[in-house]
């Protein structure tokens, strides 16, 4: 709704990246700030030493005076009220030991260590009092810790490890200096042909397996996933559960930016935001907007057999109308037809830069490659549509409850379905949660919400006095498409919310 489109007052994700700036900025600082911002957390950086870098390796490495590391962690924790700390490149004992120190001045929630010794290269980055400095001191303050196999080796005098049962010996022993969760990483494991992880939490292991991707460009990889755990927790995921979605997503960006060329050297960059690549799958896809919530029309196979219109007829003229965002609810439709049918509509509504979302249909939506996809509580959870749509898509998700809008959150939606506000015949069965229950959905939710259910011309003015700033505007069924004519029913209905926002108390 035009005058709910601002957001006031929300408390947002803040990671605190303490680490090197990397000049060719595929790790470091770079990376971290990229990562957490794909993954919906603020980043704010404590620079440690300033490195020149590129994709042949490390040309020098100028470290920050501890003083002023200590100045830049006061200025950021004393004001910024920072969820989780991760570390990166850490040059000296004394970086370390000032680290700590602010720690205790500042607790946060969590903190994550990445204990940076070797560049991918192979050049060092750390010397030896600064290890002791990891053991002595860092560990015992870290929720956790994510060695590679060379930094695990390292940290435990020089083990060899080999094999996966090297690395649960690895994460026990690590576990032993005092970090409450170890995440050894085991990409480098020679002869393996995935990628295995084993993460340990005291008493359980999990063995964590991912596909090997076959590219130059794993530069920075390991600070990405550290600062995507990061973000997972201070989303509020759960420490296994910020892993694996982590290294859902490091692998899911791998694969995205396998292709891309940046620099000459033997180790390039990848593509943290999934919009370099315009060749590969979800490019050009257009980034999600709350305000495209405003009008959001849905289609409905029985009302458009009813009025004798094909879904792209219908779809069009709820565009003409001003619908500025469809979902194709097509629960009867065959899906060879509702393929034809999704990939003309995505074209017409790519022309009319109105983002197109399938309902609950993860593989129509891969197949014509929709914007994204709309699920309830009974279908496809989201960590997984998002698993397998990746980070660039719209995930939207139906919510009855403050519980339910938690939830969704931390599984990384982009915005809240709540109904049916009112009574309606078009979803058989579906409780009504009326105006206090869409409100308690908005107030408990940091995602956009869009009402539905039983919403038209007579009643829209009541759902934007609800008067929340995060209530982003109406999704309807039956007051466009079981009508006469859509699009004169569309434009009704756009110049009530507008004129009914405009009255509203949050300003635009
Ligand atoms: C915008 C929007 N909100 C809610 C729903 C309902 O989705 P769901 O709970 O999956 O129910 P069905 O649509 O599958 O009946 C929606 N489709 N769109
Ligand atoms: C899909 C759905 N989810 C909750 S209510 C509803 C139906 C909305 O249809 P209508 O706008 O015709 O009431």
């Amino acid at each position: 709704m035009a005058a709910m489109a601002v957001n006031v007052g929300r408390k947002m994700p803040h990671v605190l990246t303490v680490a090197g700036s990397d000049s060719g900025a595929g790790a470091g600082i770079q990376a971290d700030i990229k990562s957490c911002g794909a993954l919906g957390a603020y980043c704010s950086s404590v620079i440690t030493a300033v490195t020149a870098q590129n994709t042949v390796g490390v040309q020098g490495v100028h470290p920050v005076p501890e003083e002023f590391v200590a100045e830049q962690l006061r200025s950021v924790l004393s004001d910024m009220s920072v969820d989780v700390v991760k570390t990166g490149m850490l040059p000296s004992l004394g970086v370390i030991k000032v680290l700590c120190h602010s720690l205790k001045e500042f607790p946060v929630r969590a903190l994550v260590v990445d204990p940076v010794l070797v560049s991918t290269s192979g050049d060092m980055l750390a010397g030896p009092s600064t290890l002791s400095g990891y053991r002595d001191e860092l560990f015992a303050m870290a929720d956790i810790v994510t060695p590679n196999l060379k930094e695990a080796s390292a940290i435990l005098g020089g083990v060899s490890l080999r094999t996966v049962a090297d690395m649960r010996s690895a994460a026990k022993s690590i576990h032993d200096l005092g970090p409450r969760n170890v995440l050894v990483k085991g990409g480098d494991l020679k002869g393996s042909s995935d990628a295995t992880d084993i993460f340990f939490d005291g008493e359980n292991y999990h063995v964590l397996r991912g596909s090997r991707i076959n590219t130059r460009n794993t530069h920075g990889t390991g600070c990405t996933l550290a600062s995507c755990i990061a973000a997972g927790l201070a989303k509020g995921l759960p420490m296994l559960q910020a892993v694996q979605s982590a290294k859902a997503f490091v692998e899911s960006a791998l694969d995205y930016s396998k292709d891309i060329i940046v620099g000459n050297g033997p180790q390039g960059p990848f593509d943290h935001l999934f919009k370099l690549d315009t060749h590969a799958h979800n490019a050009g896809t257009r980034s999600f907007e709350a305000n495209d919530l405003f009008l959001y029309a849905v289609t409905d196979p029985g009302m458009n057999r009813k009025w004798g219109r094909s879904i792209v007829d219908a779809v069009k003229a709820a565009i003409e109308g001003g619908a500025t965002l469809i979902q194709l609810r097509e629960k009867e439709t065959e899906t060879r037809e509702f393929i034809e049918a999704a990939n003309a509509c995505v074209e017409i509504c790519h022309s009319n830069g109105v983002p197109l979302l399938i309902n609950d249909r993860v593989d129509v939506a891969l197949a014509c490659d929709a914007d994204g996809v709309h699920v309830g509580q009974s279908d496809m959870p989201v960590q997984t549509v998002r698993k397998i749509l990746g980070p660039g898509k719209i995930i939207g998700v139906s919510c009855k409850t403050p519980d339910q809008v938690e939830q969704a959150w931390a599984d990384g939606a982009d915005y809240i379905g709540c109904g049916g506000v009112f009574p309606t015949t078009t979803k058989a069965n579906n409780r009504t949660v009326g105006l206090d229950g869409l409100k308690a959905v908005c107030l408990a939710s940091k995602l956009p919400v869009v009402a539905i259910g039983g919403i038209g011309t007579a009643n829209a003015g009541s759902v934007v006095e609800v008067n929340i700033p995060n209530l982003k505007g109406v999704a309807v069924v039956s007051a466009l498409f079981d009508r006469e004519c859509i699009a004169t029913e569309a434009r009704k209905l756009k110049s009530i919310l507008m004129e009914s926002s405009s009255h509203a108390k949050i300003s635009v």
